[in-house]
Parts: C-alpha cells; sequence; structure tokens
C-alpha cells in the first residue's frame, strides 16, 4: 500500500493551495477532508460549526477523517484536525504527516478575521493563544516540518518532495 501525504498546519499556510501542486509533482491524488466532510454531511463546514458549536464540529471532523480510505494521495486536512486523536492515530498508520510551519507574524499578516475564516477555537482565544496551543499538537503528530517562512507555493513544494526524499 502507498503511503499517502497528509499536511497538517495552522490555517491559511497553505495546506489546500500547495497541497494540489504537491499531488501532481509527486504523481498522487489529492483530497482536501473539509470538502470530505462537506459532501458527507451535505453542510457547509461553517453552518456544521453554526449548529454544533466548536466540540460538535471537532467530533465530525475527527469522526469523517478517521474513516478516510486511500492510498498514493495528499491529503489536506483543516486547520484542526490535530484535536482529533482518532483521525490522527489513522493518519499516522496510513500515511506520512508533513506539519507546515508558519511562523506567529507571518500567520497574523496572512489570516484575516478569524471567524469569517471558520477557525475554530474558544471565546476569548486570541491567535497567539490559538497558535501556542495548536503547536504542540503539531510537532507532536509531525513525521516531517516544513519551514514555510519566506516561501511561496512553489517554493512550499519543493521543500517538502526534498524533505521527503530524505525519508
Ligand atoms: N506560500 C504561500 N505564500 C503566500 N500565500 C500563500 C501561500 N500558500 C497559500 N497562500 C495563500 O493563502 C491562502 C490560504 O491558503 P490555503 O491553501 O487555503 O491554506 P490552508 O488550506 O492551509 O488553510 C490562499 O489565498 C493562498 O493563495
Ligand atoms: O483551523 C481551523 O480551525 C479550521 C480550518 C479550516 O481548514 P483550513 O486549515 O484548510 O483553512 C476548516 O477546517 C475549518 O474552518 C476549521
Ligand atoms: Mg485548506
Amino acid at each position: 500500500m502507498g503511503k499517502n501525504i497528509v499536511l497538517i498546519g495552522m490555517p491559511g499556510v497553505g495546506k489546500s493551495t500547495s497541497g494540489v501542486i504537491l499531488a501532481k509533482v509527486l504523481n498522487y491524488d489529492f483530497l482536501d477532508s473539509d470538502l470530505v466532510i462537506q459532501h458527507q454531511t451535505g453542510k457547509l463546514l461553517k453552518e456544521i460549526i453554526a449548529e454544533k458549536g466548536i466540540d460538535g464540529f471537532n467530533a465530525v471532523e475527527n469522526e469523517i477523517n478517521s474513516q478516510i480510505d486511500v492510498e498514493n494521495t495528499v491529503i489536506a486536512t483543516g486547520g484542526s484536525v490535530i484535536f482529533g486523536a482518532d483521525a490522527m492515530a489513522h493518519f499516522k498508520e496510513s500515511g506520512i504527516v508533513v506539519y507546515l510551519r508558519i511562523s506567529y507574524d507571518l500567520l497574523d499578516e496572512r489570516l484575516g478575521d478569524l471567524d469569517e475564516r471558520g477557525v475554530v477555537h474558544k471565546e476569548g482565544q486570541t491567535l497567539r493563544d490559538i497558535y501556542n496551543e495548536r503547536t504542540a499538537l503539531y510537532e507532536k503528530y509531525a513525521d516531517i516540518t516544513v519551514d514555510l517562512d519566506g516561501k511561496d507555493v512553489a517554493g512550499t513544494v519543493d521543500a517538502v518532495v526534498a524533505q521527503l526524499e530524505g525519508k
């Protein structure tokens, strides 16, 4: 079975944008797990968040990601997937987990309004809080970490390919 390449990282780092190009370069398939969630539930992510709240969304995200059954596929996950222990265990087993890391300052510049963007967070959490809480989890699950600061999409893809070759 050909292992998947599973992209994790903060929203706005380019998991979806760079992921599809990475798939072309590697001659892999591409899957955006946010779209799988929307397809399976028949709802937009923001509708699920509005209806079920953050914990409810994370539960749906965890369950659907745990059941993704593909191979030789670049999977762009949603930024909050790391809150789902089952999903991450599944991805660790069936893929190489690649953490696309961005500095806090660049993320702050890149992300617009957190609510508009649908970033799941608790009431009152700042971007700094979210960044710190998630960084520990991204690091915990990463097989490979690629630093994105100063890289455009092509540079990101090249850096991921180079690190995968070393694996
Ligand atoms: N390396 C990059 N440099 C600058 N902008 C980028 C880069 N990667 C992605 N973007 C832009 O950031 C936005 C969010 O990218 P997206 O792929 O949706 O991120 P994610 O899936 O990680 O949330 C898009 O507008 C995209 O064009
Ligand atoms: O990080 C987050 O809280 C989220 C990121 C989104 O995906 P991207 O990381 O692709 O933007 C999407 O799953 C949802 O809006 C929640
Ligand atoms: Mg995405």
